[in-house]
């Protein structure tokens, strides 16, 4: 592998290991400070199920179904916010894997808000940004007066 793909490599086993440990079920690079165009995700699909960490480089949305559902989301980066986001029910991915292999798969349910969302963190879109300005300004003015607390600690 190139050099490129190697740091990669080793940016993604960073992101799956932090994601693991949050826990959660995605994770893009720019919520680690990298600005590249990478997320990792475990679709598991039942509970105790063996993992299956996938990692998509360059991922973009080709298709998206008109029927919609709606999830209640959270955010690694947003800490104890959750708020219901309305999104397309399926949408088809095409990505590269980190061999530079072309991808392509469609998600539903659950891991096609996963996908979304960890695309959105990719064009610095959040979940928040979805909700009515009230909702939204509630949740930024907390988040707000966390990190000064933080900051004080
Ligand atoms: O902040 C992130 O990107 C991780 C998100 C991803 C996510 C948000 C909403 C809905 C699906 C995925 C979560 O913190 S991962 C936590 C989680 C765990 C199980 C089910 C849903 C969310
Ligand atoms: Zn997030």
């Amino acid at each position: 592998m190139s050099t490129f793909d190697k740091g990669l490599a080793a940016l993604a086993d960073d992101m799956l290991a932090t994601m693991y440990d949050a826990p959660g079920i995605g994770l893009a690079a720019p919520q680690v400070g990298v600005m590249d165009r990478l997320l990792v995700m475990d679709c598991v699909k039942e509970e105790g199920g063996t993992p299956e960490p996938m990692v998509l480089v360059n991922p973009q949305v080709v298709w998206e179904s008109d029927e919609r559902s709606v999830y209640e989301e959270g955010c690694l980066s947003i800490p104890g916010q959750y708020a219901d986001v309305e999104r397309p029910k399926m949408v088809r991915v095409t990505w590269q894997d980190l061999e530079g292999k072309a991808q392509e798969q469609e998600f539903d349910e659950l891991w096609a808000t996963c996908v979304q969302h960890e695309i959105d963190h990719l064009d610095g879109v959040l979940f928040i940004d979805y909700l009515k300005p009230l909702k939204r300004q509630m949740i930024t003015r907390k988040m707000q007066k966390l990190k000064r607390e933080q900051a004080r600690e």
